[in-house]
């Protein structure tokens, strides 16, 4: 084995240094290839198994490793999988300014690092650790199912979101007055409007899961509200009892609940006054607090404790992670709706899975009914402007619809033209769109990642006006005025730490602000300076706030109170009742997504770092609503757009029999 242990690996006296580890184990730790703590639970899973076997405890390493990288499992079968995990993990740090100084663990045409493959697969499969096959026993730590090694927790969770959604899928039609729905669709969805849209809203009144995708503008939340006019028109009326639907509206973060609860009553508030009235006015809340967070593993509503609803509606569906979507499909009750809402090119959850992603890429489910079976688009529909194509009616049959068409009105914006480009990974017209320079899109072309005062000087301005604007609301007492401000400008990077990281750059701009409007948090007046934008960092039920939540600290008579929410409608709360909360004048890109930000400054990564994805870019750039502006080079830009994420997950197989 040849393993580079220079660069980015660890050193003697290093956390990351799994101390006294023989072996295979000890020398891939060495080399930052498992990290102290994955050989550590491999090692103690080995011990209470009795199995002391290198190459099993090396993939169990692997394993943990992988769910740090948001893959659910590691698949050992996959060739470039495992050429991807032969190299060094970055945790987020960056600790490297160059691209030279970046880590590579094994040499260029160095053989593997791995066990001989039939040898390794053979040691797994006869392993008293690890369960073999789905219907291995249920009480080992470890499951190998079609290639894949999980961890016991997420091949239990994988399996209940399988089997769950499948149980959607295969359900029978609900019986809804066949006039009734073509009435609430031609008056909701008038023919000359969008196909696509009209099929999601026919699914939804019909069927017990509809995951409805697309990308910023294609209609989404509009055809949200408007699939619950119809919803509520032909269920109330198919209602035994005619009580009225519960529905509920959720979001992965307050902020996207906020968004989401602000767009749906606004399209609800354009319709009929029937319409209108069935609808009402529908409340958003997190996820976690519709099932009702008791820990992060517990929650009030489970498969014994039915939530209520009949239609639960779940926005920014790509930030869910795996094991909260378990939660949630157990928590449904069968017979209620569920109607799933993401865009997937967006960058998937913190923890593991990318359930929307491969909800959207399974191939049709055995004993779904047929799409005819469901009253869909007449053939001469199907055949119109954008007729249903490729694997379109094979997804629609798991209950997916694709929104392709982009409806915002807004034709001198090149942000829509630059987040299609990159989802369809053409790099010379991502660069091309940029360096344009046009249509609210800029690119502060760098030649290094060491920036001169020339490259921030945009980023400076912004920062500074959003600033100042966002002190002088909170020195006024005005929280709506300052809750505004918050989203006027916001600078986005990928890492955490590092010459890159959040902390560097929230720190700038902080003192960019401080210095141009006189405050001063480090100074005498404390932490809670007026002004402060405020990130929730955990949740708090009790108070209301959850991790992600951005809100502002105000003044409010001789004292501060903390603002957050929907500017609208801001709620105050006191400081010492707070959660744990970081000033955000920064954030990484995965925090801002359900966010909408006026301006955005994308800060690139070198090319070398392995959070620089084309989800992130995609991410980062439909976070702006009318200006994005990204900074660095154009070979980071290059690598962003060549690096679609992998994260491996069993969901889009057929579970192996
Ligand atoms: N069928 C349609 N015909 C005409 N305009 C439409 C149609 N559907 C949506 N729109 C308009 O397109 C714009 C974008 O719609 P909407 O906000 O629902 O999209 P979205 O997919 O939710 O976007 P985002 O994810 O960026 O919030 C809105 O102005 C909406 O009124």
């Amino acid at each position: 084995m040849t393993v580079d242990t220079t660069s980015a690996a660890p050193v003697d006296g290093d956390v990351r240094l799994a101390v006294g580890t023989p072996g295979l184990l000890g020398d891939l730790n060495a080399a930052g290839i498992v990290a102290a703590t994955d050989v550590h639970v491999a090692r103690r899973l080995g011990r209470l198994t009795h199995e002391s076997d290198e190459r099993v405890l090396l993939a169990v390493a692997l394993a943990v490793r992988a769910l740090r990288g948001g893959s659910v499992c590691v698949r050992l079968d996959d060739a470039a999988e495992l050429a991807a995990l032969a190299r060094p993990e970055d945790d987020g740090t960056m600790s490297t300014d160059t691209p030279e100084d970046a880590p590579d663990g094994i040499e260029e045409g160095a053989p593997s690092p791995w066990p001989e493959h039939h040898g390794w697969v053979a040691a797994i499969e006869a392993s008293p650790l690890v369960a073999v096959g789905t219907d291995g026993p249920a009480d080992l730590p470890v499951r190998w199912v079609g290639g894949r090694l999980y961890l016991d927790r997420y091949w239990r969770d994988e399996l209940t979101v399988r089997r769950l959604v499948d149980d959607r899928v295969r359900a029978e039609p609900f019986d809804v007055p066949a006039d009734r729905l073509a009435g609430a669709l031609a008056r909701l969805f008038p023919a000359d409007g969008d196909t696509r849209q009209r099929l999601a809203a026919e699914h939804a009144a019909r069927r017990r899961i509809t995951v409805l995708t697309g990308g910023p503008g294609t209609g989404k939340t509009t055809t949200v509200a408007r699939l619950l006019a119809v919803v509520h028109d032909v269920a109330d009326q198919a209602a035994a009892d005619a009580r009225p639907l519960r529905v509920a509206l959720a979001a992965p973060t307050g902020k996207a609940a906020a968004r989401l609860q602000e767009a749906v009553r606004d399209v609800v508030g354009a319709l009929d006054t029937d319409d209108r009235q069935r609808v009402g006015e529908p409340v958003a809340t997190t996820v976690h607090r519709l099932l009702g967070y008791r820990s992060a593993t517990r929650f009030r509503h489970d498969a014994g404790h039915h939530l209520p609803h009949d239609v639960v509606v779940v926005d920014e569906t790509s930030m869910v992670p795996l094991s909260l979507m378990a939660r949630l499909l157990e928590a449904l009750r069968p017979d209620a709706r569920l109607v799933l809402v993401g865009d997937p090119d967006q960058l998937a959850s913190v923890e593991a899975g990318a359930v929307l992603g491969d909800l959207v890429q399974r191939p049709s489910i055995d004993g779904a009914p047929a799409v005819d079976g469901v009253r869909t688009v007449t053939a001469a529909e199907a055949a119109g402007p954008v007729p249903l194509a490729g694997e379109e009616p094979d997804r629609l049959r798991n209950g997916v619809v694709g929104l392709v068409t982009v409806h915002r009105q807004d034709e001198d914006s090149a942000i829509l033209p630059l987040a299609s480009a990159i989802r369809t990974g053409d790099a010379d017209a991502v660069l091309a769109v940029l360096r344009a320079g046009t249509g609210g899109v800029e690119l502060v072309e760098t030649d290094t990642e060491r920036l001169t005062e020339d490259d921030v000087r945009g980023v400076h301005d912004d920062a500074l006006e959003a600033g100042r604007l966002l002190v002088a609301a909170a020195a006024a007492g005005d929280p709506a005025g300052a809750l505004d401000a918050l989203t006027r400008h916001r600078v986005m990077v990928a890492h955490r730490r590092g010459p890159v990281g959040v902390a560097r750059w929230a720190a700038q701009v902080e003192a960019w602000v401080e210095e141009a409007t006189g405050t001063d948090r480090a100074g005498t007046d404390g932490p809670w300076v007026v002004g402060r934008p405020l990130l929730v960092t955990s949740n708090d039920a009790e108070v209301g706030l959850y991790n992600g939540d951005t809100g502002v600290v105000v003044a409010d008579g001789d004292g501060v109170v903390a603002a957050f929410g929907d500017p609208r409608d801001p709620v105050r709360v006191r400081t010492h009742r707070l959660p744990p909360v970081e000033t955000v004048h920064a954030m990484t890109v995965h925090r801002a997504q359900g966010s909408q930000f006026r301006r955005v400054t994308l800060i690139l990564p070198p090319p070398s770092s392995p959070l620089l994805t084309r989800e992130l870019l995609y991410t980062a750039v439909t976070r702006a609503s009318e200006h994005v502006r990204v900074l660095g080079t154009a070979e980071a830009v290059r690598a962003a757009v060549a690096r679609p994420v992998r994260r491996a997950s069993g969901l889009r197989d057929p579970l192996p029999r």
